[in-house]
């Protein structure tokens, strides 16, 4: 019996045994693919001033009278493309669901008192729901670990900004750690290589270019101070040195435009059109950013681009998943996991 437990008057309630928790925070999902759900969702994820860096009041203005009423048609087109029909879900929910529960059975051997949880910046799980779980099954400490190789203000941030938000409202908060950007961490950097280095063994061609494609950002906020761009360009970096590969093989290139601000480039839209007349006529893309595929990399990419570079004369076309659940990807989560966790286990 604990010494706390040994002088607690008889009927107080039980005290649990003190565990850690780690909770993998990912961006967030909609519930389902219909125009109600998808426009919840993006109601919730561009009202977070964290993304839309523009005057609230002007900003809510534009959202609600322009961009939700048609937004929610084409989002959910594209979810539709890629939603999983068996556990009626979208893949970014079900690979960081995924995540959680391999993760936590890697570390169960050696960490018996940790518990492993997942949650969302928008949707569901809620962020807080899961603080709340946790302290109910007693973790003391909770490590925050959002799933974003690069450090963004629009991501990183606003995932720790949420669960700071739901601390606000506990009384006994656990003790917190925030996890830092993994962006050139050697396990991440060595997952990325082998996993390059399998999928291009698998084909029967070899592409004449590699791209890696990040999600990309206004370029103000790179003005601003925002250290993501420099992440990405890292990250290629290393993987590429990683590989003994020549600086001609692999490019950065920038996806997913939102508005009419100039954004972080080259963008991929416009690198992708123009390959094949300069002779590039097969193509492989990674999406080194993403730690779990989504709408941005399945649809957006392995649909969307693809069809672009056939259009305008590429050949041969391949996508490399990202590291997703398998078990180099876990282990790069674990890793980060390990270090973080030092002094508290
Ligand atoms: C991985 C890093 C990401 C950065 C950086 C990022 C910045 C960013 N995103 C938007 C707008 C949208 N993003 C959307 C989807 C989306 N974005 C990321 C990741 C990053 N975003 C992911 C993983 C996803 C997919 C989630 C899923 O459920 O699959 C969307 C919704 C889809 C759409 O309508 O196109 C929007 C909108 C901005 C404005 C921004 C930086 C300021
Ligand atoms: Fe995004
Ligand atoms: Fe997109």
């Amino acid at each position: 019996m604990a010494f706390a437990e040994r002088h607690l008057p008889t009927d107080h309630p039980a005290l649990p045994d003190e565990k850690i928790g780690v909770l993998l925070l990912n961006l967030g999902t909609p519930d389902a693919t219909d125009y109600w759900s998808i426009r919840r969702y993006l109601k919730e994820f561009l009202s977070d001033g964290r993304v839309i860096e523009l005057n609230p009041l002007k900003w809510q203005i534009i959202l609600n009278l322009f961009i939700l009423p048609t937004r929610p048609f084409k989002t959910g087109h594209a979810y539709e493309q890629i939603w999983l029909k068996e556990s009626d879900e979208s893949p970014l929910r079900l690979y960081t669901r995924n995540q959680a529960e391999k993760l936590g059975t890697m570390l169960a051997a050696k960490h018996p008192n940790i518990v492993v949880d997942w949650g969302m910046r928008y949707g569901n799980p809620s962020t807080e729901s899961r603080i709340r779980a946790l302290q109910e099954q007693g973790c003391a400490r909770v490590l925050l670990v959002a799933l974003y190789p690069q450090y963004s203000a629009s991501t990183t941030a606003t995932a720790y900004d949420k669960a700071f938000e739901a601390l606000m409202k506990i009384r006994w908060q656990p003790a917190i750690r925030t996890a830092p950007a993994y962006h050139d961490h050697p396990a991440y950097i060595d997952a990325l290589a082998a996993s390059i280095e399998s999928h291009l063994k698998s084909l029967d061609w070899t592409p004449d270019l590699l791209i890696t494609s990040y999600h990309g950002l206004p370029e103000r906020y790179f003005r601003n101070g925002d250290p993501y761009h420099c992440h990405c360009f890292k990250t290629t970096r290393l993987v590429r040195e990683k590989l003994g590969w020549a600086g001609d093989r692999m490019m950065v290139a920038f996806q997913s435009r939102f508005g009419k601000e100039e954004w972080l480039k080259p963008y991929l839209q416009d690198t992708v059109e123009e390959l094949p007349s300069k002779g590039v006529k097969n193509l492989a893309i990674i999406c080194p950013g993403f730690s779990a595929d989504c709408v941005e990399t399945l649809e957006e990419i392995n649909i969307g681009i693809r069809e672009t570079f056939e259009e305008a004369g590429g050949e041969k076309f391949t996508y490399i998943p990202c590291l997703n659940d398998t078990e180099d990807g876990t282990k790069v989560i674990e890793a980060l996991v390990e270090s973080e966790l030092a002094g508290w286990v």
